[in-house]
């Protein structure tokens, strides 16, 4: 009788009783996946946890079910059930795809990794389409407008739902800065913005908070470590993927903040890659404020140094090639090409002393999902 009323009792709470967001993981059973699965069971604002993979998602379900946390959590395994895996989703986070490997780039991942994105945007176009999107999957520059061509076909493009996941750029900025300064990282918050590739990271190293000066040397030596940060652990890991253990906690700082928005919270802003018209380029990460709606406010870049400056302008040039073949890229180079290869040449006389451009090739390609 009593075991009868236990059953009860857990198909009740498998159900998901507790007030909370919904929220999947897609790529669950990943190196990214596990750690972050583990970390939003651990989260109070979620309530259901679903965890999607083509691989193993039995096993890591089981596992992480049995924390005494809030959270419900139901496994997925394998196409026939992703779209159970996304229905009812308030926010889905996507880790899926393949990592670099030493000697590569993340353009190097884009041909596996854009055939992974779309079909599961195809999924949460059909099955969860108000969801805010988090993605995580390289390269970002490219996978992002990859999902928005998926939603915008699906008629559910909603571009402040869209938000590519560059906070381990600022986690690692935070963390080295503040090892230059001697000071608690938590204290330490430094704006990253641009894209999340090589040169196309951009540190705002003038606008850290607390406020503080660097020497030149100091700027170069952090600019160069936040830009390589995902290589410096690629090579590190010598053959055993990229970043996974940090870019969990930093995937969950990223979702707690866009759960925190969605309840309503007020002021939570951080970077993210979105559809932007801060600069030219059609997307760009930037300081966003999250809210119900998602990135609701996206925030121009504030005053730029002569430093900052040029880097921005080396990677406006570098973003040229991945506006993809298409008509407003065509368009986009006709009206801009002209004065971004003189821009290029002023940068390239400028920098050409520092090591930016032996850095990872940072032009993903982006060609029409
Ligand atoms: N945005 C960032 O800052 C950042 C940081 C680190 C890694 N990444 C990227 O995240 C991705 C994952 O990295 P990882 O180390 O977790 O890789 P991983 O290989 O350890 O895990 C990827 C998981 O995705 C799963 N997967 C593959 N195809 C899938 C599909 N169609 N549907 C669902 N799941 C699928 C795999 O089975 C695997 O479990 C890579 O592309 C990596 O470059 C991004
Ligand atoms: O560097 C990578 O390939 C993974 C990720 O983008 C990172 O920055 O660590």
């Amino acid at each position: 009788m009593e075991e009868n009323s236990c059953l009860r009792q857990a198909k009740c709470r498998a159900k998901g009783g507790a007030a909370g967001f919904k929220v999947a993981i897609l790529g669950a059973a990943g190196g990214i996946g596990q750690p972050l699965a583990m970390l939003m069971k651990i989260n109070p604002l979620v309530s259901v946890l679903h965890l999607y993979d083509v691989v193993n998602t039995p096993g890591v379900t089981a596992d992480i079910s049995h924390m005494d946390t809030g959270a419900v959590v139901r496994g997925f395994l394998g196409q026939p059930q992703l779209e159970n895996a996304l229905t009812g989703m308030d926010l889905v986070i996507i880790p899926a795809g393949v990592p670099r490997k030493p000697g590569m780039t993340r353009d190097d991942l884009f041909n596996i990794n854009a055939g992974i994105v779309r079909t599961l945007c195809e999924g949460i176009a059909k099955c969860c389409p108000n969801a805010t999107v988090n993605l995580i999957s390289n390269p970002v520059n490219s996978t992002v407008p990859i999902a928005a061509e998926v939603f915008k076909k699906a008629g559910t493009y909603d571009p402040k739902k869209l938000l590519g996941v560059t906070m381990l750029d600022v986690v690692r900025a935070n963390t080295f800065v503040a090892e230059v300064l001697g000071l608690d990282p938590r204290d330490v918050d430094v704006p990253v913005v641009g894209g999340h590739a090589g040169v196309t990271i951009l540190p705002l190293l003038s606008q850290v908070k607390p406020p503080c000066s660097f020497t030149q040397e100091e700027t170069e030596y952090l600019t160069n470590r936040i830009q390589n940060g995902g290589t410096e652990v690629v090579e590190a890991k010598a053959g055993a993927g990229s970043a996974t253990l940090s870019m969990a906690y930093a995937a969950v700082k990223f979702a707690d903040a866009c759960l925190r928005g969605l309840r309503g919270d007020a002021g939570v802003v951080e970077c993210a890659f979105v559809a932007s018209q801060v600069t030219e380029l059609p997307f760009f990460a930037s300081k966003v404020r999250l809210g119900r709606q998602g990135a609701e406010e996206i925030f121009q870049l504030g005053p730029l140094n002569e430093y900052e400056s040029g880097l921005f302008c080396l990677l406006h040039l570098c973003f040229q090639d991945w506006l993809g073949e298409s008509e407003e890229r065509v368009s986009w180079k006709h009206s801009k090409g002209h004065l971004l290869q003189q821009e290029m040449k002023r940068c390239q006389e400028k920098f050409h002393r520092l090591s930016f451009f032996s850095l990872e090739s940072p032009s993903p390609v982006i060609s029409k999902p």
